[in-house]
């Protein structure tokens, strides 16, 4: 971590406000210096994830597999921890030890409560993988947690239904479709599993479709079709949202709104439900072994990776706690190479904006002109960041009386190109 962020960190963790709900909207933020979000705020949405969903979420993955003794006492110590305890570093044994220790020196000792809530998350994540024996010499090795999850999630008739819809969607008029296919890309974001691990959470797709910023025309003037473009994808959960990122994929490719896309997932289970190679296999099988128009998205696909049109990546960086100012400079090059970079879901939009409590109308391109190349987010709205509304659609939202930063009732098409 750098001395310049860790200074910023932990200056302004005690002095940090409630954040999210009806009235924060004019919260006097500074442009360039609002407070980081921690989880010690009473009522807030971040206390919440980690007072109630860690805890039911370690519990489901409890129940989810036949663990031994082993795995159940880490699973106990890491909830014990998470609710009454103190963040302690990871074992000298561990291959990543160095790096959390660097990335979170001054946090370990301290409540979970009172580290940055992005932080804090992260390394819970690193903790769940490691009691379940994940990154050890072992059987349970590789084996990923929350793949139960995904699997049924693949499986269930929503996506049966999803994939037949693509069939009415092939006879419409190609630009229509780009705007179907985009707007299915940004819905899929309302279908992540950790969204649903506490009872009271708004349903995936229950709420209407509401974009509180669509930059989508800039998206489109920066692909048109023919030009040769690169699309790097950063992809976030598995399941019912990769599956329309790939279709979109399919539509950017067949059109030559791109020529190559570089698809990026994460090299590890993180945050619940996010995508893995293994994820983009099953999807892809999905597809492939679907009838009619899905089915042939998803030969096309098969056949844009065998080519190499299609290229999934997996650095590390992106199950780091870090946020992508501090990205290294291979992937740094890598976007910069980039027409553009699509950033999926809620948390790519905390690590490319900073997760901090911004004033929402702080412009998305002054709170993304670091990253190297044009940069655009599609996220449902589900943590308290957000950035780049108009004082009028903030005010409207104000007005509602909702937990519209919070609940995924809400969503954005934020680019700068
Ligand atoms: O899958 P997404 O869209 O990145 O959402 C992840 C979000 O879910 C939470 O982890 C809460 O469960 C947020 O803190 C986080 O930003």
């Amino acid at each position: 971590m750098s001395d310049k962020r860790k200074a910023r960190t932990v200056a302004e963790t005690p002095t940090h406000s409630p954040v999210g709900g009806p009235g924060s909207g004019s919260r006097p933020a500074s442009e360039q210096d609002a407070p980081v979000i921690v989880s010690n705020v009473p009522g807030s949405f971040a206390r919440g994830v980690l007072a109630n969903r860690h805890p039911a979420l370690i519990e489901q993955v409890r129940d989810a597999f036949p663990y031994g003794p082993r795995q159940h006492e880490a699973l106990d110590a890491l909830l014990d921890a998470n609710n009454n305890g103190v963040i302690e570093p990871l074992a000298p044994s561990e291959s990543d030890q160095e790096l959390w220790w660097g990335w979170g020196r001054e946090l370990f000792g301290r409540s979970w409560f009172d580290a940055p809530f992005l932080w804090a998350e992260s390394y819970f994540y690193r903790r769940l993988l490691g009691a379940v024996g994940y990154f050890g010499a072992g059987p349970w090795q590789g084996v990923d947690p929350f793949a139960p999850f995904k699997r049924a999630e693949l499986r269930g008739t929503a996506v049966d239904e999803e994939l037949r819809a693509l069939d009415a969607l092939a006879g419409v008029p190609a630009d229509e479709r780009a705007t179907a296919l985009l707007h299915a890309s940004v819905r899929g974001n309302r279908a992540d599993l950790g969204f649903r691990v506490t009872e009271g959470d708004t349903a995936p797709g229950a709420a209407a479709d509401d974009l509180v910023a669509d930059d989508s025309p800039l998206l489109w003037q920066l692909l048109p079709a023919g030009a040769g473009a690169t699309v790097a994808v950063v992809a976030d959960n598995a399941g019912r949202e990769l599956i329309p990122d790939l279709i979109l994929i399919d539509h950017l490719l067949l059109h030559r709104h791109a020529e190559r896309i570089v698809l990026h997932v994460k090299p590890y289970p993180y945050y619940v439900s996010d995508a893995m190679t293994a994820d983009v296999v099953d999807c892809l099988r999905r597809l492939a072994e679907a009838p009619g128009e899905a089915g042939r998205i998803g030969s096309r696909l098969w056949d844009a990776m065998a080519t190499g049109r299609l290229e999934v990546r997996a650095h590390p960086f992106f199950c780091s706690p870090l946020p992508y100012e501090e990205m290294p400079g291979d992937l740094r090059a890598e976007f910069a190479a980039a027409t553009v970079t699509i950033l999926k879901g809620d948390l790519n939009y905390r690590r490319l904006v900073g997760d901090r409590a911004w004033n929402a109308t702080t412009p998305f391109a002054d709170r993304t002109a670091y990253f190297p190349g044009a940069a655009a987010a599609l996220r449902t709205l589900k943590s308290d960041v957000t950035v780049g509304l108009e004082q009028e659609t903030l005010d409207a939202l104000e007005r509602s009386g909702t937990a519209w930063r919070t609940s995924g009732t809400h969503a954005l098409i934020q680019v700068r190109g």
